[in-house]
């Protein structure tokens, strides 16, 4: 086969390009930059200078074409500014996932990935085929799956997809690279191209929106108890970088229109943990799992990037793309904005993602 295999410079995706070598398949290795001329939010971009030299000297080992290919443009039309909207509204982004729909797998694809049989990537994630509907799956290292960030992928985008090392564990992947010299063996993990999901952004954020001072209240007594710099540096579930005393102090609700913050402290109050997502515009990879009826169905579920499957039950509701998933147990940290991601019970198929609407962020 013919197959473009996105590289980052980091071990998961070089090793990609050595087994898949090793299976016989004709390559071309593709590294996309994003480079965010002017802006400067990793000091420069030597990350990329860095990891593009990683990248020109794996094409050779193997002998195959390498080419730097720029979406700029359109990671800055469509993920920053995606992500920029949605923090403007009090609500929480999640650019990696974006990222993947539009860039490394939308534009990436109608340029160049297109023209082969097949992209792969070094993402920990499989698939699986039940008659004859492909599916997202979960990696065999289930502390590494990376399916909660591909969950709003098209079932065009995943037919045309390869994750030759979802079915390894990583530190397989690690002895892999070290067993066949690559030079980044041991290399911590690359710098990524969604920067974005990866560096603390309050900067990037305080360059943008700015900041205006609001009061930091605690929900249970209305008892002011410290300034915070906009609504827009804070999560719901948040715990770090309140700079409040007394702690541990957590972000449990937000008012926009106000710019007011509240926190609580502990994990105690139903306020602070939720036993229910509301769920909007549903996105099933594969189609909807339930035609027919959908009440009370098992699945489990991530309403963040986080190891452990959450058992639940979920509910179609009225509302077109609306559902309702309920967990026995309670959800630390449900921040509109993010994505809930859909499995199956057994934590192996990923059937797709809806956006967490909520109570706790007053427009
Ligand atoms: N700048 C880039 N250009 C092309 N492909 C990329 C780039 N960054 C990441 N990828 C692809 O997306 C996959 C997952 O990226 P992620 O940022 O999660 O890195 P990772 O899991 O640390 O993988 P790696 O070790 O290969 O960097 C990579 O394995 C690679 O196939």
């Amino acid at each position: 086969m013919n197959v473009a295999v996105l590289i980052s410079g980091g071990v998961d995706s070089a090793v990609v390009v050595h087994r898949l070598k090793e299976a016989g398949h004709d390559l071309h290795l593709f590294y996309i930059r994003i480079g965010m001329e002017g802006t400067d939010i990793h000091g420069g971009d030597c990350a990329a200078e860095e990891d593009i030299e990683m990248c020109t000297y794996i094409a050779r080992k193997y002998g195959v074409p390498f080419d730097v290919v720029s979406l700029h443009n359109e990671y800055w039309d469509h993920v920053m500014e995606y992500a920029l909207q949605t923090i403007r509204k009090g609500l929480t982004p999640n650019p990696d996932m974006m990222c993947n729909k539009m860039i490394k797998f939308g534009f990436f694809e109608e340029r160049w990935g297109h023209e082969f049989d097949r992209t792969a990537t070094g993402h920990y994630a499989t698939t699986d085929t039940i008659g004859d509907t492909v599916y997202l799956a979960t990696a065999a290292d289930a502390v590494k799956d990376q399916t909660d960030f591909l969950a709003q992928i098209t079932y065009s985008q995943l037919r045309h997809l390869m994750f030759p090392i979802g079915e390894m564990p990583k530190a397989l992947v690690r002895e892999t690279a070290v067993k066949v010299k690559m030079p980044n063996a041991s290399r911590k993990d690359s710098q990524g191209i969604c920067f974005l999901g990866k560096i603390n952004y309050n900067d990037f954020i305080k360059r943008h929106l700015g900041t205006r001072k609001g009061p930091i209240i605690e929900l249970e007594t209305g008892r002011k108890i410290g300034e915070h710099n906009g609504f827009w540096f804070h999560t719901i579930g948040q715990r770090k970088g309140l700079g409040l005393s007394g702690g541990p102090w957590y972000v449990v609700k937000k008012n926009v229109h106000d710019n007011v913050v509240y926190v609580s402290q502990g994990y105690g109050t139903e306020q602070q943990y939720g036993r229910t997502l509301h769920l909007g515009e549903m996105h099933f990879i594969s189609g909807d799992p339930w035609p027919g009826e959908c009440v009370s169905k098992r699945i489990t579920f991530k309403n963040r990037h986080m190891p452990e499957f959450i058992p639940a039950v979920i509910t179609r509701l009225d509302t077109p793309g609306e559902y309702l998933v309920e967990s026995a147990s309670p959800i630390q940290g449900i921040a509109p904005g993010q994505f809930g991601v859909i499995y199956d019970e057994n934590s192996h198929l990923c059937y797709g993602s809806g956006v967490i609407t909520g109570q706790n962020v007053i427009l």
